[in-house]
């Protein structure tokens, strides 16, 4: 470790929607950080002092951690200057639905070459989410055969996943719940440790186990919280046959038992993003492998497959095929411009297919959401300007500022409109013109039914 400093210096390989953030947290947090990447675009943006990627404070931190931020296209520049070593690279799913670890290989023999000119102690920390058994068997396999060292004599290796969510990465860095570290060794683990203990501004609890152990906890938060998710959407489909049942006020309620809780128990469209979705999946082809019944984790998976279907069943109830319809939000939830496995661009090609005329507004994910609809939408810069033009509107990101619009924009007289919203963050009761459904409460089936019966 660098004598003149008591801090552990760190690399941070994968500058990307996590690697950027945590980079940037450790700096401000008086860590001297060197990023690296394979991407010169990504190297340049951190070194001009700009964010590489789009996140809420992301940019504001990087101001803050100026002279403590580098970056770097070298591997052995990074390894030589640093102690503890970072891989934050990609985990792609594969054709079997499993994690694979191409990239983090790729970094970790790299990473091995590099040591080769470097005798002190370094750790190699794997923050990639990976499947069970990667990180003590083919990526401890790579780094010694690379490096030439043995794991656990002057070299240390931990799992070390985070439990950030995007749109709120760095907040989520500074107040972690937990911090889960998997680790060859005492020695560093607690190395691992000592950087969070400087680093968070909460107190978390410090759960330290072997690989296998942390690899499988990550995955095993990921698909207990989706359970929860599932089991609200359930909940607010059997509320949507109920005449008078509101999911929202079960759902709110169900989570006051502490042994359940409210987090992640809001029924809606069901759960999207890069990271939820592959999860049950690789969570169920591991114990298809292993010859385990996941049947929890394949049927979590199904209820949300279902969730974009009753959606379209709820259009289909109260908007006539050929009329326009605004899908508010494109981005998998609010404060994010990734569109990966988004409800509302899969909605949108839905509606398209279906014969709707599409109309789609996002405040960050425009630009992304058109590259995958190409012209099966037309695209609004203002969510007002496409409410004010379509016969119907489905909210499916609840971005705050949708709740601010009016709903009644572009109506004259006799004409109506009507608004789906699975998320109820519509305030406004039922006014002459538009007509309210809200995804989850029972009435709004019961009122098509009696307006199809009234016909
Ligand atoms: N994004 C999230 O919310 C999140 C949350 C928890 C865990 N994770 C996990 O973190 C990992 C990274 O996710 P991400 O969203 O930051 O990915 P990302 O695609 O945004 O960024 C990855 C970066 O790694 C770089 N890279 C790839 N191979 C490299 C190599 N050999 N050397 C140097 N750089 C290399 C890419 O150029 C890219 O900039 C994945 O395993 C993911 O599952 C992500
Ligand atoms: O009650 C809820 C809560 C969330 N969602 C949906 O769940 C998805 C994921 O939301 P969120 O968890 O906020 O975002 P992610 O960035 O996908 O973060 C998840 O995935 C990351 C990658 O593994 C983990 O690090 C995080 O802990 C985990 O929350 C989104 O589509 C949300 O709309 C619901 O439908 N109902």
């Amino acid at each position: 470790m660098n004598v003149t400093s008591t801090r552990p210096r760190l690399s941070v390989i994968g500058l990307g929607k996590l690697g950027s953030p945590m980079a940037a947290v450790f700096g401000v947090k008086g860590f001297d950080v060197v990023g690296v990447d394979l991407s010169s675009t990504f190297v340049s943006a951190l070194n001009a002092g700009r964010a590489p990627v789009e996140e809420p404070q992301l940019q504001e931190f990087l101001d803050r951690a100026k002279g403590r931020i580098r970056a770097t296209g070298d591997y052995e520049d990074a390894i030589r200057s640093t102690d503890i070593t970072f891989i934050i690279v990609p985990t792609p799913s594969g054709p079997d639905r499993l994690f694979q670890n191409r990239y983090v290989v790729d970094a970790v023999e790299r990473i091995g070459k590099a040591l080769h000119n470097k005798s002190d102690y370094h750790v190699v920390v794997v923050t990639s989410t990976v499947m069970p058994g990667s990180t003590g068997g083919e990526i401890r396999a790579a780094l010694e055969r690379t490096s030439g060292r043995i794991v656990g004599e002057n070299l240390g290796l931990c799992y070390n996943p985070e439990f950030i969510a995007l749109g709120s990465v760095v907040r989520d860095m500074l107040f972690p719940d937990m911090i889960l570290i998997g680790e060859s060794d005492t020695r560093a683990g607690d190395m691992l440790e000592a950087v969070y203990r400087g680093s968070t501004e909460s107190t978390p609890e410090f759960h330290r186990m072997n690989l296998v152990n942390a690899e499988l906890c990550k995955i095993s938060v990921n698909t207990f919280v989706t359970t929860k998710i599932s089991y609200a959407n359930m909940i607010a489909d059997m509320c949507d046959h109920l005449p008078g049942a509101d999911a929202h006020v079960v759902t709110r309620a169900v989570g006051a038992d502490s042994r359940i809780g409210r987090k992640y128990l809001k029924p809606a469209i069901g759960y999207g993003g890069p990271c939820f979705p592959r999860d049950n999946k690789a969570f169920a082809a591991l114990g298809r492998k292993l010859g385990v019944n996941c049947e929890l984790a394949e049927a979590t998976d199904r209820v949300n497959d279902h969730q974009l279907h009753r959606l379209m069943g709820a259009v289909e109830a109260s908007v006539s095929p050929g009329q326009t319809i605004a899908v508010l939000g494109l981005s998998y939830k609010p404060h994010t411009g990734v569109v990966e496995e988004s409800q509302g661009v899969s909605l949108a090609v839905m509606l398209a297919e279906a014969g709707y005329g599409v109309m789609v507004s996002d405040p960050m994910a425009n630009d992304a959401g058109v590259a995958v609809l190409g012209t099966r939408a037309d695209v609004f810069a203002s969510a007002a300007d496409a409410v004010a033009n379509a016969d119907a509107v489905v909210i499916m990101t609840p971005w705050p500022e949708f709740s601010e619009i009016n709903w009644h924009s572009g109506l004259s007289a006799g004409q109506s409109r009507v608004v789906i919203d699975p998320w109820g963050i519509v305030e406004t009761t039922e006014t002459s013109g538009v007509k309210l459904v809200r995804l989850g409460r029972g009435d709004w089936r019961h009122a098509s039914a009696a307006r199809e019966a009234a016909a």
